[in-house]
């Protein structure tokens, strides 16, 4: 669904757009680009500020310096708890000198002016405080008005990113998989977050009721109602990217391998052979009828569904080895995340005019030298913004003035 067919929060309404805003004869659409970004108490940082222009960003520092933190803290211009998956508490920098002490918590805030087609917007976001103190919600605020919850983020700005925790990512369980894979939806269709956390709302809820042997009939079956509609909505929204990510990824030159793409579930295979309005009830039915097994805790995790989106998978093989990616070497895996990460910067800039901001975490120093030209090269020729860390300068020097440079030492940071 186009952006802003889908007004899904109050902050569409703080802030329309309309087509006109990104017309041709008003020139290119600005591309997506955070241009300035504001940390405090974020995590090492007491307070902190970057200026860039709408140019791949290049920190560069010594171990520990702050250069992960600055792209977390773009993470969390997107919905979700960031690229580290923190709780909130533990982003809020410990030992600052403004009561942020072990105890005595103040609260985190980045605030950040970006780029969009739709012009310029200032988002900030951080940990709630009340008068009880720091709590574990995210407050949002969009061209300074407050949004509820963080799906409206999804609507300004398309975030993927690369980090050295994902290496794991093939290797462990589906949940990485799932979250990779439903980042990369938001980026075409915002309104999948809601789907989404509509979805896992109800079936922890769900969950709950069974596990404590409450809840009615008709309570059960308005849950299983919400879990049938915004669950068959998620696992249609997951099978139709991967399906036009896999056209991207046809579509690749260069060193990186290319990748086999499905997504795997019952909620799929059904998705296959009937339409969804029946695959709705398919999943209603089958709900119904796992109540007794749910409850039991046999369902195990993730609010105890036996069937849902919530157990389905991306698989992804590496096709010139015709092997499934988990048992690729490191590096080999490491490659065919790159790959799908750029195809789906193709696939954005194709579809939507403009790549997303990609986050790559200490990604350019692991790669060879041919590797790592075509990578450079590949988002400089998308004109994609994106924000790349390593400890040796060196490694980005091929990308000369097409970058903005800033070195980080100690938690400073300073325009090079
Ligand atoms: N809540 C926090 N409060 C204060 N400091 C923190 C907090 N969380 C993490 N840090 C510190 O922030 C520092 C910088 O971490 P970061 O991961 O950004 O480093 P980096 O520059 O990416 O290093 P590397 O090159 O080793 O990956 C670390 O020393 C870390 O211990």
């Amino acid at each position: 669904m186009p952006l802003r067919d889908a007004p899904t929060s109050n902050a569409r309404t703080a802030n329309t757009r309309t087509e006109d805003d990104i017309r041709p004869d008003k020139g290119p659409a600005a591309k997506l680009a955070v241009t300035r970004l504001t940390l405090t108490r974020f995590r090492c940082y007491e307070g902190a500020r970057l200026n860039a222009d709408t140019r791949p960003v290049v920190l560069t520092g010594p171990n520990g310096a702050g250069k992960t933190n600055l792209l977390e803290a773009v993470s969390f211009l997107s919905p979700g708890r960031g690229l580290r998956r923190a709780k909130l508490a533990d982003v809020e920098r410990i030992g600052g000198s403004d009561g942020a002490v072990e105890g005595r918590r103040a609260g985190w805030a980045v605030a950040a002016c970006v780029e969009t087609p739709f012009g310029p917007v200032d988002i900030g976001t951080g940990r709630d405080v009340t008068a009880e103190g720091p709590s574990e919600r995210r407050l949002v605020r969009i061209d300074g008005h407050p949004v509820r919850g963080q799906i409206a983020l999804a609507e300004h700005v398309a975030l993927t990113w690369l980090t050295p925790q994902m290496d794991r990512l093939f290797i462990e369980g589906s949940g990485g998989r799932r979250r990779f894979l439903d980042r990369l939806v938001f980026g075409f269709d915002p309104a999948h977050a809601g789907r989404l956390s509509r979805y896992e709302h109800a079936l922890r809820e769900r969950g709950r009721l069974l596990r404590d042997g409450r809840g009615d009939d008709a309570w059960l079956s308005a849950l299983e109602d919400e879990m049938a509609t915004s669950g068959v909505a998620v696992a249609a929204a997951r099978r139709d990217m991967v399906t036009r990510l896999q056209n991207a990824c046809e579509q690749a030159v260069g060193p990186f391998p290319r990748a086999d793409l499905a997504v795997t579930g019952t909620v799929e295979d059904w998705l296959d052979e009937q339409p969804a309005l029946a695959a709705e009830d398919d999943l209603r039915r089958r709900l119904a009828d796992s109540r007794r097994f749910d409850g039991s805790g046999s369902g195990s995790g993730e609010g105890g569904g036996t069937v849902g989106p919530h157990r389905s998978d991306l698989s992804v093989r590496h096709r010139t080895k015709n092997m499934p990616a988990e048992v690729c070497s490191t590096g080999e895996q490491k490659a065919l995340l790159i790959a799908i990460i750029l195809a789906n910067a193709r696939l954005m800039a194709a579809e939507r005019g403009q790549p997303p901001l990609i986050l790559l975490d200490e990604v350019a120093a692991h790669l060879d030298a041919e590797r790592r030209t075509a990578l450079f090269g590949e988002i400089l020729e998308l004109g994609a913004q994106a924000w790349l860390t390593g400890t040796d300068s060196a490694v980005f020097a091929e990308l000369g003035d097409a970058a903005s440079f800033f070195r980080v030492e100690d938690a400073h940071v300073t325009p090079v």
